[in-house]
């Protein structure tokens, strides 16, 4: 494998923006220089391969679904905490780990940026999108307990320093200024 020059790590409340900043930043940098992982993405994949179950069945919203959610869940939960960097590590494999710009949309915990920052100290920028809660809501967000008010939800709220925030709340200009300045930041690592 080879290292990437640049890891961006993205993280935010839900309905902050943060598969949105990743297309951006993807469509500017263009897509052979920049692939988008997702942590969440190996969870059912993983699980359903390891359980034999039928992979496409556990993606739609069937009782098939309900049926495992819960085991699903606490797997997850083992595995992570077994080995906290099992999903960053299977998340980044494969298709797209060749190109020399990566986007993860979507760190939860501190132990996904302990993975990241360990793995690649001088690549890796964190980001914070924020947004505010009523610019949230009307992009869908819904407080849901047992989902808003767990770790996987606030583990990242308090007490990380970022390297960029970016604040998107429907204000085009300040937005494209921020996203520049991610870009900056991107292009800096690839001339190194
Ligand atoms: N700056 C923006 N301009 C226009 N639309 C936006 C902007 N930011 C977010 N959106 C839209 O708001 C919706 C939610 O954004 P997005 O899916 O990126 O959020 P998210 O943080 O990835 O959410 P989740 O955590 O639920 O996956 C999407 O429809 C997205 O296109």
């Amino acid at each position: 494998m080879t290292a990437p020059a640049a890891v961006i790590v993205l993280s935010g409340k839900r309905k902050s923006g943060k598969d949105y900043v990743a297309s951006v930043v993807q469509n500017r940098l263009g897509a052979d220089m920049c692939c988008i992982f997702r942590l969440s993405g190996p969870l059912k994949y993983q699980y359903a391969k390891e359980h034999n179950l039928d992979f496409d069945r556990l993606l739609d919203a069937s009782e098939y679904k309900e049926k495992y959610r819960m085991d699903m869940i606490r797997w997850g939960e083992e595995r992570r905490t077994e080995d906290p960097s099992f999903f960053c590590r299977l998340a980044t494999q494969g298709e797209g780990s060749d190109r020399p710009v990566w986007i993860v949309s979507d760190a939860r915990r501190l132990s996904d940026l302990q993975y990241f920052h360990s793995n690649f100290r001088k690549q890796v920028i964190t980001v914070r999108v924020t947004a505010d809660e009523d610019v949230r809501k009307a992009r869908g967000y819904v407080f849901t307990k047992g989902v808003d008010d767990v770790e996987s939800e606030c583990g990242l709220d308090i007490g990380v320093e970022w390297d960029v925030v970016i604040t998107n709340n429907n204000e085009a200009r300040k937005f494209e200024e921020q996203i520049t300045y991610l870009v900056n930041q991107v292009q800096a690592r690839l001339r190194n």
